[in-house]
């Protein structure tokens, strides 16, 4: 069996890399990246290393790479006979990839193929997989679309693995942290013979993905972004400050409560879950940078995102979210000249009026709330 994933990056070498091979896939790699996909064609193997004490080594092996900035065409015919297509490229970059992923499946009809495929899209958000789907059907004739109905499945899934930018003279190389979950969407797949082993299978993702998302990707960034404001580059010396810790706590205390609430999650066994997360955070063989982590804030401030949405939700249900409140402030303050939206945030807070700006980040239209997030962020200048 074969797979084709598109994003040769960190999550995609170091996690959906080691399981497809684990699971005796061969793996077409596709990436922008020419170092990248250069070396996969000259070596068809890389290492993974596990950031923890013995630091293990994982071999995978039997994979390639493509082009597709140059070789569009060899995307489209590897797709035309995968097995299984995967994603993990970013949110943002899904709608540029999706006419690939469109002409594979034209392809596939064009050849006769009705072999059952699932497209899955392992990225930090809700509904990834759906959303390529949209952007994929873009791009389809309405026969194209009968067919992809019938035959293409888009389960959405949640990945979690921390995978730090590396630093390796390897360009392959990657150091994971042991820890890995990949949820899948059972009900939304068109192949379920295809079972991944150590792949978990579920009929609803939702509380798995709001669990997950609110929890390790709420949790994370508050460190990042509480690390920033006090002045700290990496997550680890941001951690080991107890003014960071306590808000990163106050920030899952409020998450947590959410998530009890409203999918009735064991309170014991999510306090373990939220335990195994901070130490996740804290892991010593890992050097992960604040600007990783906090990357991107536009996006981690929009409606559906880590903070947003639970705070609209946690406010729906009168409940605490004053911590993720105060963190909101601090993320509209961060401001990384590496980070292409962090410099537009900065540029859009200096050109407009501050609530206009949040307006348009959240999506909010609840005026109060907005005023809330403005007072904070004010809060935050103004100290
Ligand atoms: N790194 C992590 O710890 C985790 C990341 N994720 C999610 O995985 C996704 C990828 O994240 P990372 O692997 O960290 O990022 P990354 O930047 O290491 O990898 C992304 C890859 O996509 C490639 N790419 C960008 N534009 C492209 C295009 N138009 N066509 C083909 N390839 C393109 C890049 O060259 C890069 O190799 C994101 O959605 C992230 O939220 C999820 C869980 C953990
Ligand atoms: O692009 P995003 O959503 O910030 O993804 C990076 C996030 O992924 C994780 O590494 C694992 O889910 C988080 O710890 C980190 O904050």
């Amino acid at each position: 069996m074969n797979a084709v994933h598109f994003g040769a990056g960190n999550i995609g070498r170091g996690f959906i890399g080691e399981t497809l091979a684990s699971n005796g896939f061969d793996i077409h790699f596709v990436d922008v990246n020419s170092t990248i996909i250069d070396a996969l064609n000259d070596r068809k193997e890389y290492d993974i290393e596990l950031a923890a004490e013995g630091k293990k080594k994982i071999h995978v092996s039997n994979v390639d790479g493509i082009n597709n900035k140059d070789n569009p065409e060899k995307v489209v015919s590897a797709i035309e006979n995968t097995d299984m297509v995967t994603t993990a490229i970013g949110p943002k970059i899904l709608p540029f990839i999706a006419g690939l992923i469109a002409d594979g499946i034209s392809a596939r009809k064009a050849n006769g193929n009705e072999k059952t495929l699932d497209v899955i899209a392992c990225e930090n958000m809700i509904g990834g997989s759906q959303f390529l789907k949209g952007e994929v059907y873009k791009h389809l004739s309405d026969d194209d679309k009968k067919f992809a109905d019938e035959y293409i499945g888009f389960p959405n899934a949640a990945v979690d693995r921390i995978v730090p930018i590396q630093h390796h003279e390897d360009p392959l190389a990657v150091s994971v942290e042991p820890f890995k979950e990949w949820v899948v969407d059972e009900s939304q797949m068109k192949n379920p013979a295809i079972k991944l082993d150590t792949v978990v299978y579920v009929k609803d993702l939702e509380p798995y993905i709001e669990r997950k998302l609110f929890s390790v990707n709420t949790g994370h960034a508050t460190v990042a972004y509480t690390g920033e404001y006090l002045g700290y580059k990496t997550i680890g010396d941001a951690i080991a400050d107890e003014k960071v810790l306590k808000q990163v706590k106050g920030a899952l205390k409020e998450t947590g409560d959410l998530l009890i609430h409203k999918w009735n999650f064991d309170p014991a066994e999510h306090k373990a879950y939220q335990d195994k997360i901070l130490s996740r955070f804290e892991n010593k063989y890992i050097s992960d940078d604040i600007l990783r982590v906090g990357r991107t804030p536009i996006r981690k401030l929009g409606f559906d995102e880590r903070f947003i949405r639970p705070i609209r939700e946690l406010k729906e249900r009168s409940l605490d979210y004053s911590v993720l409140l105060d963190t909101v402030g601090m993320i509209l303050t961060f401001d990384e000249e590496k980070d292409s939206e962090s410099v537009e945030l900065q540029k859009m807070l200096k050109e407009d009026k501050a609530i206009d700006v949040i307006k348009k980040v959240t999506g909010l239209k609840d005026e109060d709330l907005v005023n809330e997030i403005l007072a904070s962020y004010e809060a935050k200048i103004n100290k």
